[in-house]
């Protein structure tokens, strides 16, 4: 695992943003895996950024989001497909033929899910997958449970994401109680897993993440067998950590 622990929310975003764009120049139809949320946002800013003033071509990219709520309409503004058109795929060079995120209007979850699993197999599988981390260290929507989930599935959110959450929300009630997400399978065939965290708030779903036993209670320590894993975090979500404060890349 390459661990980078950097000053703050912005050095993460721009490392991990150098880190997509390398992806993509270095193969121009890569295969990515979005996360939404918070943390993504300012590494979505630079690669805005690095279209307009570099030109960084995402013309031929796929992309798959990892989740969905469900159910919500695709439009409606607390949708993560809203979420990631107003804050990625409106400013860049994206075939929107090319976007894949779960259908959280399905009638026929089951349905939904194997076609998802069926369309990410078609594409040759995901390069780079991105991952935020849960503070209960859920990655995508795979909540803390007594098994791990492999395949995309429809999920029960569990009542810390709900409330947490709740803060895109007007009110805890309107938060969809359920989730289409990727499984821990589908994220682990990715080649490449990039995860990000920031904040006091995520040291604790890191630490045991990284460090821990690999348990489906902690759904992110199974990143801990990933052959290529690169974690970007800042001070604060390392709090726990015992590596040393060296700039530097660590291999834990
Ligand atoms: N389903 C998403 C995850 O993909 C995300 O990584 C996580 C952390 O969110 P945030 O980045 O806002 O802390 O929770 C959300 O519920």
């Amino acid at each position: 695992m390459k661990l980078y622990i950097v000053d703050d929310y912005n050095a993460m975003s721009k490392k991990a943003a150098d880190i997509v764009s390398m992806q993509i120049k270095t193969k121009q139809n890569s295969v990515i895996g979005l996360a939404t949320g918070s943390t993504p946002i300012g590494m979505y800013k630079e690669l805005i950024k690095m279209h307009r003033k570099e030109k960084l071509d995402f013309s031929k990219i796929k992309t798959f989001n990892l989740d969905e709520y469900y159910k919500i309409h695709p439009q409606d503004n607390q949708s993560y497909r809203y979420y990631m058109m107003k804050n990625f795929f409106n400013h860049i060079n994206i075939d929107h033929n090319n976007i894949n995120i779960p259908n959280g209007m399905t009638n026929d979850t089951e349905r939904e899910c194997k076609l998802y699993e069926e369309k990410i197999q078609e594409s040759g599988g995901i390069d780079l997958q991105i991952l935020g981390i849960g503070t209960n260290a859920h990655i995508g929507f795979n909540e803390p449970n007594n098994k791990f989930e492999p395949y995309t599935h429809l999920v029960n959110l569990d009542k810390n994401t709900i409330k947490s959450n709740s803060r895109f929300f007007r009110s805890v009630e309107d938060v969809p109680a359920k989730a289409i997400s990727m499984g821990i399978k589908t994220i682990m065939s990715s080649r490449k897993i990039l995860l990000l965290a920031n904040g006091d708030n995520k040291a604790q779903a890191i630490f045991e993440s990284l460090k821990g036993p690999i348990v489906p209670q902690v759904p992110g320590s199974i990143l801990q067998l990933h052959k290529d894993l690169t974690v970007i975090i800042d001070k604060k979500a390392a709090r726990y950590l015992e590596v040393e404060k060296t700039a530097a890349t660590t291999s834990l």
